[in-house]
């Protein structure tokens, strides 16, 4: 079927504006429906620029920068490139945030989703099918939205988290934004605000559980991988009682990973390891307390226990390393209402003479002394500076990453972490904070957040054509970013700067692939790695 101008113009994949050229508006017929004047992409991206600098606040900017990617994804991208550091938090965390509680006041357009309502599992395999159309889809980002960040249940409104990563993918690694696509999979929600709005544009009904949920779930993997068999699927925000569940379900059948457990593993023990290249420690002398021991808390002790395993370790050596806190206090085996991951990490209370009152953080890092501490609770503050000079006290540079999004629910503030620490402490952050100046030095704050991970992660999965992810090649990319951040400048990073977000993500991917082939786990035939991964990345100029 040939396309009238009015299709192309409104088909962001192929839209170019202003800059289709005279002979392209002959041959395409668009001959008359643009003004006179042709426009170099830069131009465009020029004139776009200064109009989101025009707005006011950080929800306008994303607005406009979403209306700009509606209509024309090339030169979106083309503006991302050149303005990463600036938009990251714009498109994505913490602004998401925001747009996530207004979606359906602010609803202009479905961003090229596959929206799944759990009532009507029948349409599974036409909504995906209708919402890719005939683009060769490579990667799938789905969301229940039942925990997103640390703000809870956000029901369909929550899409806007898996389009949001998607863009942070192609942004940082390249993927072509024609060949992903964000799913939401509406399972009615308990977000009381919603259900009382009649703007609501989700299922007007509590969420689903059980057998009737996972029925859904697995139609919609079954239907995916029909659709789409060289595809990649991220599932991004599900609550704590499925999340690891569904993942344990896929991980050795399919190419998948849960971003919370596994892409913040990453990130965390990337972290780690850089944290201890600063301070010349080894992982094996650490004691790692998880404060928030859910989803995110007990992906990343998962990947630390195999890193401390990988060091020589027993299991059982490895596991008293670990000290998991929720809000029961420290878990013991006897605790009640543990999940499945949690009982992995559990502690014996005859070990402790104090066992009965290790129910709160204070107690707890006045008890076992921890020399890394990660907050993944969303409960804002409760890194308190009397908590944080204590852990301080029994160890020369203690590791405090305080991870929970968005910005309101950090367990703490990186400046505070470095005053209270006398400028000791080795801080990443969920969110991006500011340089911190103290006693004449300038200490760069990484961003501990898994976006620094799954677009290198996911790309190089996807141009490997990996069948699966295993611990191989989680551990692998792990120590890829090592040796980027110069650990011997005084105030440095434990984690390389998004600013050298697209360089270092290309190197994850690199060293993903790699293992991948490696290991013998690649679909297709690769003989040369970097050249597969080359192949695949899609930069942000017009054909
Ligand atoms: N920086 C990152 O890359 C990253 C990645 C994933 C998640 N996170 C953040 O981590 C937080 C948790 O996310 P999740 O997916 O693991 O959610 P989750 O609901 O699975 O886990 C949160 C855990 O915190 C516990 N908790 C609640 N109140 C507590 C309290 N007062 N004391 C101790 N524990 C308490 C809950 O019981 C639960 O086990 C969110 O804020 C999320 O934004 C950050
Ligand atoms: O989305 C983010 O900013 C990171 C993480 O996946 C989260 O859920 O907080
Ligand atoms: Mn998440």
């Amino acid at each position: 079927m040939t396309q009238t101008a009015d299709m192309i113009l409104n088909n962001p994949f192929l839209n170019k504006g202003t800059a289709f050229t005279q002979a392209e508006r002959r041959d395409l017929g668009l001959v008359g429906t643009l003004p006179a004047q042709v426009q170099t992409i830069d131009e465009q991206a020029t004139q776009a620029y200064a109009q989101y600098q025009s707005k006011p606040s950080d929800l306008e900017k994303r607005i406009f920068l979403m209306n700009l990617f509606n209509e024309n994804r090339t030169l979106f991208f083309h503006l991302m490139d050149e303005h990463v550091v600036e938009f990251m938090p714009i498109v994505y965390d913490p602004t998401v945030a925001d747009s996530i509680e207004q979606y359906s006041h602010l609803f202009t357009d479905p961003q090229n989703a596959a929206f799944i309502s759990v009532d009507a599992p029948e349409d599974i395999e036409a909504t995906l099918k209708n919402a890719a159309g005939d683009r060769d889809i490579r990667l799938v980002v789905v969301t229940d939205a039942e925990g997103i960040l640390g703000m809870g249940d956000w029901g369909v409104n929550g899409v806007d988290i898996a389009v949001g990563k998607l863009m942070v993918y192609t942004a940082a690694a390249g993927i072509d934004p024609a060949q992903v696509l964000p799913v939401s999979i509406d399972a009615g929600t308990n977000n009381q605000t919603l259900l009382n709005d009649p703007l609501y544009l989700g299922n007007h009904h509590e969420r689903v559980y059980g057998d009737k949920y996972h029925a859904v779930i697995d139609q919609f993997v079954a239907a995916e991988q029909k659709l789409f068999p060289e595809s990649l699927l991220h599932w991004e925000d599900f609550g704590r009682s499925n999340a690891q569940v569904i993942l344990d379900k896929y991980k050795d059948k399919i190419a998948t990973f849960n971003d919370d457990i596994q892409g913040t593993g990453m990130v965390v023990l990337a972290g780690i390891l850089g944290a201890l290249n600063i301070s010349k420690e080894n992982i094996k002398d650490q004691k790692f307390l998880i404060f928030g021991a859910g989803t995110a808390g007990m992906g990343i002790a998962n990947q630390i226990l195999d890193e401390l395993k990988r060091a020589g370790l027993s299991e059982e050596e490895a596991r008293q390393h670990f000290y998991a806190v929720d809000k029961q206090g420290l878990l013991f085996s006897d605790t009640p209402d543990l999940t499945a991951a949690q009982s992995e990490f559990t502690r014996e209370r005859a070990d402790f003479s104090n066992a009965s009152d290790l129910t709160n953080l204070a107690v707890v890092v006045k008890t076992v002394h921890p020399t890394v501490m990660i907050g993944t609770s969303t409960q804002p503050g409760t890194f308190t500076e009397a908590i944080v000079k204590d852990m301080a006290a029994h160890t020369e540079r203690p590791i405090i990453f305080p991870l929970s999004n968005p910005t309101k629910l950090a367990e703490a503030k990186a400046e505070d972490l470095i005053k209270w620490t006398d400028g000791q402490a080795l801080v990443a952050t969920g969110i991006p904070a500011a340089d911190v100046d103290y006693n004449g030095t300038t200490y760069h704050i990484g961003q501990g957040n898994n976006a620094l991970m799954y677009p290198g992660l996911g790309f190089g999965l996807v141009a490997s054509t990996a069948k699966v992810l295993n611990g191989e090649t989680l551990s692998a990319a792990c120590h890829a970013l090592g040796g980027i951040v110069d650990t011997s400048e005084a105030g440095a990073a434990v984690l390389p700067p998004v600013s050298k977000l697209t360089e270092f993500s290309q190197k994850l991917a690199e060293v993903v692939a790699q293992s991948v082939v490696d290991q013998g786990l690649n679909k297709e035939p690769i003989s040369d790695v970097k050249q597969a991964v080359a192949d695949m990345k899609w930069v942000p100029e017009y054909k």
